[in-house]
């Protein structure tokens, strides 16, 4: 059986693995992704997020995940840690300001528990630039020997051109870097699937807690919300119609009786053609209630309960006085149709009888 055979026997039924692809931005990732794949090279953008790649390697599938290598999006790379059996990283060679923020983010990844020891290829890339540097300049530079001994991780280095060509004519390096690679983590293949095995159970576990939290956060604001608009609602609700506030602008009201559709003139009671008058019947109104509150004109269901929930000033150009106290009506609540102030509403209404007030305090459709 050739090596082939013998590294599917390794992976046993799975056949599958995935490869993280990470570096600096601008390294080459993408690119040498690319080429591992047999894609074109033209068009690289600068990776959002991550790119998949699958390809296949004596009978195993390869998942590739290249992750964009911005600083900002080097903070979620954690996320797919768990379901990582081996990494590529790829430096730069060529830009030499850059390696020790490379060597930063090699030391923080390899030292991190999900992948600290599984099996690390480093690509020192742009070997095509005159001014790149060589492996043992690189290695040195990054410390790697320091850190593949400290994290305990079997490690290899190669230098390559990303965009030297693409599927077979790609730079052998990396076929032989990546063949070594792939290799590597089928021959640790149990030790490393149990860890991925577990790291994805946990990861998922974390994922639906936070989901939980997530979901009782939103529930407990929904609820606040409610009692809110409760709230407002009862506080906005006009006890002389059940939908307009004492504080609507005049205007709008004087307005609202101009709309097409709206209660004709000659039905138009008198007290609301001018602020005065709506002033006349904001007194009376509260007359009216004091009285019926006073028991003088409660009918026998007692429909004015003595719920007073909060007193509100109205503004003084409207009232023309300090203030005026005005009743929160509780949910039941309902105005005498006999007191003095429901005869001018069932005007309004032209006769009809006053609707009860649904449970919201609005007037009910009847
Ligand atoms: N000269 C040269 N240019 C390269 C090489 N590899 C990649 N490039 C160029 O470098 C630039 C960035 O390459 P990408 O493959 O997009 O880099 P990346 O690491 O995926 O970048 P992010 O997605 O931003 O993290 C592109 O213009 C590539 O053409 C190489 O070996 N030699
Ligand atoms: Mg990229």
């Amino acid at each position: 059986m050739g090596n082939g055979g013998s590294l599917c026997n390794n992976i046993g039924l799975k056949r599958q693995l995935t490869i993280l692809v990470v570096g600096l931005d601008n390294s080459g990732k993408t690119s040498m992704s690319r080429a591992l794949v047999g894609e074109t090279l033209t068009d690289t953008v600068p990776t959002i997020g991550f790119s998949k790649f699958v390809t296949k390697q004596k009978g195993i599938t390869i998942n590739i995940y290249d992750l964009g290598g911005s600083s900002r999006i080097r903070d979620i790379w954690h996320n797919y840690f768990a379901e990582c059996y081996g990494v590529v990283y790829v430096v730069d060679a060529s830009d030499s300001q850059r390696l020790s923020e490379a060597h930063e983010n090699l030391s923080s990844l390899m030292k991190h528990p999900i992948l600290k020891g599984k099996p690390l290829l480093l690509l020192a890339n742009k070997q095509d630039h005159f001014d790149a540097l060589d492996e043992v300049d690189v290695a040195d530079k990054l410390q790697l020997e320091l850190l593949a001994n400290v994290c305990q991780t079997p490690t290899r280095i190669e230098i390559c051109c990303a965009t030297q060509g693409t599927g077979k004519n790609i730079d052998p390096i990396i076929r032989i870097g990546f063949h070594w690679l792939v290799e590597t983590i089928v021959r640790n293949f149990d030790k490393i699937d149990r860890r991925v095995t577990n790291d994805i159970a946990s990861q998922k576990a974390k994922e639906d807690k936070e989901k939980d939290s997530r979901r009782a956060r939103i529930e407990r604001l929904k609820a606040l919300q409610n009692e809110v608009e409760e709230t407002v609602t009862q506080i906005c609700v006009d006890p002389l119609n059940g939908i307009k506030n004492h504080f609507q602008p005049l205007e709008e009201i004087t307005e609202e009786w101009n709309l097409p559709g709206s209660i004709s003139e000659t039905d138009r009671p008198q007290c609301m053609e001018s602020p005065s008058g709506l002033t006349d019947l904001m007194s009376q109104a509260q007359i009216d209630q004091t009285e019926d509150l006073n028991g003088s004109e409660m009918t026998e269901s007692g429909h004015i309960q003595n719920d007073f929930r909060g007193t509100i000033s109205a503004p003084s150009e409207m009232t023309g006085s300090s203030s005026v106290r005005v009743p929160v009506l509780s949910r039941n609540d309902q105005v005498s149709s006999a007191s003095p102030t429901a005869k001018k509403l069932n005007q309004r209404s032209n006769g009809k009888p006053l609707p009860p007030l649904t449970k919201n305090g609005k007037l009910s459709k009847q």
